[in-house]
C-alpha cells in the first residue's frame, strides 16, 4: 500500500502517554509533534541537566535553538519514570547505540506497546536495520514495530513548517495507531507496510547527501548535484529492491522526498559532513567538528557489505567510502565510476 493511506489525527483516541528515548534534535522535535497531536509525552535525556532545561525552561537550546516546547512535554533522565505507563515508545538515539540502550530498557517497557524507530542508520558489524535490532533485542513480533521516515529536517518541523512523513509497519493497524499519534496541523503521517523500503530509504539518502556535500564543498554546481541525486535514487532503488523493498516506496516520502530534503539543506548533518570532506578535511577532522549525529558516516561500510552480498553496484556510495578512506580526491567524485568502461550504459 502506498502513501495514499493518509491518517487524520482526530480519528479515534490519541494515546494518553508516550515515551521518547533520546533528547537530541529529532527525539525532541518528535516529542513536540506528538504533544501537538494531543499526547502527553515524556522524553528520556541521558544528561540530567538537559532534562532539567526541558522541564524548567521548556527549551532544548543546544539542539533546537529558539524553539519553545509545548506544555504536553516533560523530561527525565530516569528511565523507569519515562517508561512507566507509556502507551507507545519512540526511539531516537544514534543507531550505533540502539542495541546497548535496548538492553538497558528491555525490562522496563510496558507489555504490548508499539515500539517505533525514528532512526536512519544500519548497525555496523551486523548490517541490521533498526527494526531488526529492536526485534532481536526485545524479542517482539514485527507487528508491534513501526518505523517513521520522510523529509524531516528537525529544526524546520520544530518551527511548525508543514511536513509529511510515512509510518511503516508489517501491521497496518500498528502503522495507523502510530500515524494517528504523529499527526497534527503542521505534520501529516501517511502509512504503508513496506518497512524494508521505508527504513532503507532513510539510510541510503544519507549516503547520497554526503556525496552531494562533497561536491558542494569542492565547488561544483547544479548539474553535478542533479546528476548525483538522480543516479543516487537509481542506486537506492536497486539496493532496496534487492532486499525486498517495493520500488514505489523509493519514489515516495521515505525515498525521493527525503533525498531531496537532505541533499538540498544546509541543516542536514550528512550534507554538512560531506561539505567538510569536500573542503579538504579528513574523516577524523570531520568527526571532531560534528557535534550532532551524521548517520551516513557509520552506514557506508555496512551498506557496501550488504550491496556486495546481493551483487548490487553502488558507484556513488563506493566513491563516498573512498573519499572517507582518503583514497579518492573529493574533486574526482562523479555520478559514475571513473573506472567504468567507455561503453554507454542504459540509464
Ligand atoms: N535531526 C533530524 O533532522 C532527524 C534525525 N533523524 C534520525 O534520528 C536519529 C537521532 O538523531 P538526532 O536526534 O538528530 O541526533 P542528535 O545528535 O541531535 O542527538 C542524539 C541524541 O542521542 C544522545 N546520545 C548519544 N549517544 C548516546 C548513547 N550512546 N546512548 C543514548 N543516547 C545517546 C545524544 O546525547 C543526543 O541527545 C538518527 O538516527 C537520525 O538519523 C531522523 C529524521 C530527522
Ligand atoms: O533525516 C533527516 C532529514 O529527513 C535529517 O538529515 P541529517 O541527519 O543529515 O541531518
Amino acid at each position: 500500500m502506498g502513501e495514499n493511506g493518509r491518517v487524520s489525527s482526530d480519528e479515534g483516541a490519541v494515546p494518553r502517554r508516550v515515551a521518547v528515548l533520546g533528547a537530541g534534535s529529532w527525539g525532541t522535535t518528535f516529542a513536540k509533534i506528538l504533544a501537538d497531536g494531543g499526547s502527553r509525552v515524556t522524553i528520556w535525556a541521558r544528561r540530567p541537566e538537559l532534562a532539567r532545561e526541558i522541564m524548567q525552561s521548556r527549551r532544548n537550546s543546544d539542539y533546537l535553538p529558539g524553539i519553545n516546547l509545548p506544555r504536553g512535554i516533560s523530561a527525565s533522565s530516569r528511565l523507569p519514570e519515562v517508561l512507566d505507563g507509556a502507551d507507545q515508545l519512540y526511539l531516537s538515539v544514534p543507531s550505533q547505540s540502539l542495541r546497548e540502550n535496548l538492553r538497558i530498557v528491555r525490562e522496563l517497557i510496558p507489555a504490548d506497546v508499539p515500539i517505533v524507530s525514528l532512526m536512519k542508520g544500519v548497525e555496523k558489524g551486523t548490517g541490521l536495520r533498526m527494526s531488526e535490532v529492536i526485534a532481536q533485542e526485545l524479542d517482539v513480533p514485527p507487528s508491534r514495530i513501526a518505523v517513521v521516515s520522510g523529509p524531516n529536517l528537525a529544526l524546520e518541523i520544530a518551527k511548525e513548517q508543514p511536513t509529511a512523513a510515512v509510518v511503516a509497519s508489517a501491521s497496518l493497524d500498528t502503522a495507523t495507531t502510530v500515524a494517528r499519534a504523529a499527526s497534527n496541523p503542521y505534520f501529516r503521517s501517511f502509512v504503508n507496510t513496506d518497512v524494508i523500503g521505508t527504513e532503507f530509504g532513510g539510510v541510503l539518502k544519507n549516503l547520497i547527501a554526503v556525496a552531494i556535500g562533497i561536491v558542494d564543498g569542492v565547488g561544483y554546481g547544479e548539474n553535478t548535484k542533479a546528476s548525483i541525486i538522480t543516479r543516487g535514487l537509481v542506486e537506492m532503488t536497486d539496493f532496496a529492491v534487492a532486499f525486498g523493498a517495493l520500488p514505489e516506496t523509493m519514489s515516495g516520502l521515505a525515498g525521493l522526498g527525503d533525498l531531496i530534503a537532505t541533499c538540498e539543506s544546509p541543516l542536514s548533518r550528512n550534507n554538512t559532513a560531506g561539505r567538510l570532506l569536500g573542503q579538504g578535511y579528513d574523516y577524523h577532522e570531520v568527526i571532531a567538528q560534528m557535534n550532532q549525529t551524521a548517520e551516513g558516516l557509520s552506514s557506508v561500510a555496512p551498506i557496501l557489505e550488504l550491496a556486495a552480498s546481493r551483487g548490487v553496484e553502488m558507484p556513488i556510495v563506493s566513491q563516498v567510502a573512498e573519499v572517507l578512506a582518503g583514497t579518492l580526491e573529493p574533486r574526482d567524485i562523479a555520478p559514475h565510476l571513473t573506472t567504468d568502461t567507455d561503453v554507454p550504459q542504459g540509464e
